[in-house]
């Protein structure tokens, strides 16, 4: 059988993640230090390790059959690949920024200026949608320096805490885009490999889908069971269970974790005592 050829960054803001995502996928390899590739021993995977930038092409050109990529690369190579699979980490936004002490009412600053970006197609895009017409300066890392030394005005480039423009002396005026990893395909995939990006991908939603939600044991007296059972409707229903001391029961639901943190008062309002909210690794409606 042939093996579904994935190309991961090799060192960088997406490497962990990725990597624990196969890991918690039950996809068993050894990465050992400056390895560029590794085989699964149980699953018919191999891995590329690569600079997120190469990663696009190589799966468009079938060098790679899958990749994982931030939205912010994909969109900037615009490849013939499909986006197959949003994961949520190494979220992030592509914003505009310009030095703090700059005067900034709206984006019609931008006109005429000088921009220094590593994402000039998204940036021309964006300012072409906004009839801006600025002078784009592409370069490949350390954006945030150039209005320093006078290379532009403005710069384009990723914000996660702010704490990078904050220690450059700029300030965040627009949000060009905001971007997540995603999974993305070679659209030519054969049958066969198909087939195996089908078994993966139901492996990471059964990943993700338990992140998302909490295994909750909460114990109530049997007269608030009504009232409980319907702020927990779980995957079909909660079990409830007798407890030892009579007229009281257990109940074990599933809950989405933002759906918890709402209902939290309403079920101790209910009678609940005794929660306990435990991870689920992996689920499968
Ligand atoms: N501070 C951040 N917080 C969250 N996600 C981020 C952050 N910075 C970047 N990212 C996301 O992670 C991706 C990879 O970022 P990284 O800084 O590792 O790239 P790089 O320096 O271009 O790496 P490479 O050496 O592989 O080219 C980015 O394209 C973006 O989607
Ligand atoms: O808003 P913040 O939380 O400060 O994050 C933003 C910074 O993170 C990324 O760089 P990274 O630290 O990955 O270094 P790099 O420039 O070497 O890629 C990105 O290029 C920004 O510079
Ligand atoms: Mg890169």
């Amino acid at each position: 059988m042939s093996n579904l050829k994935v190309a991961i960054q090799k060192s960088g803001r997406l490497s962990e993640d990725s990597l624990r995502l196969f890991k918690e996928c039950g996809i068993k390899f050894n990465n050992g230090a400056k390895k560029l590739k590794a085989q699964s021993s149980n699953f018919p995977i191999e891995f590329l390790f690569l600079r997120d930038d190469d990663i696009p092409g190589y799966v468009e050109d079938g060098i790679a059959d899958i990749g994982i990529v931030g939205q912010n690369v994909h969109e900037e190579y615009q490849k013939q690949i499909e986006v197959v699979k949003h994961l949520g980490f190494s979220r992030c936004r592509l914003s505009l920024a310009v030095p703090r002490e700059e005067k900034y009412s709206d984006i019609s600053f931008f006109e005429g200026k000088n921009i220094a970006t590593s994402y000039p197609n998204i940036l021309k895009k964006f300012l072409d949608t906004k009839g801006i017409t600025a002078e784009i300066h592409q370069i490949s890392g350390s954006v945030e320096i150039a209005p320093g030394i006078g290379l532009a005005e403005g710069i384009c480039d990723i914000v996660s805490s702010g704490s990078t423009l904050l220690s450059n002396g700029l300030k965040e005026v627009e949000t060009v885009m905001k971007s997540e990893a995603v999974m993305v395909a070679d659209s030519k995939l054969s049958d066969e490999k198909r087939v195996l990006l089908n078994q993966l991908i139901f492996r990471i939603n059964s990943v993700l889908e338990g992140k998302n939600n909490k295994y909750v044991l909460l114990n109530a007296p049997n007269d608030s069971l009504d009232k409980i059972i319907s702020l927990l409707p779980g995957m079909r229903s909660p079990t409830v269970l007798p407890l030892a001391q009579e007229g009281w029961s257990s109940i074990h639901s599933v809950i989405n974790e933002d759906d918890f943190w709402e209902n939290i008062e309403k079920l101790r309002e209910a009678g609940a005592e005794g929660i306990l909210v435990v991870p689920i690794e992996k689920m499968i409606k």
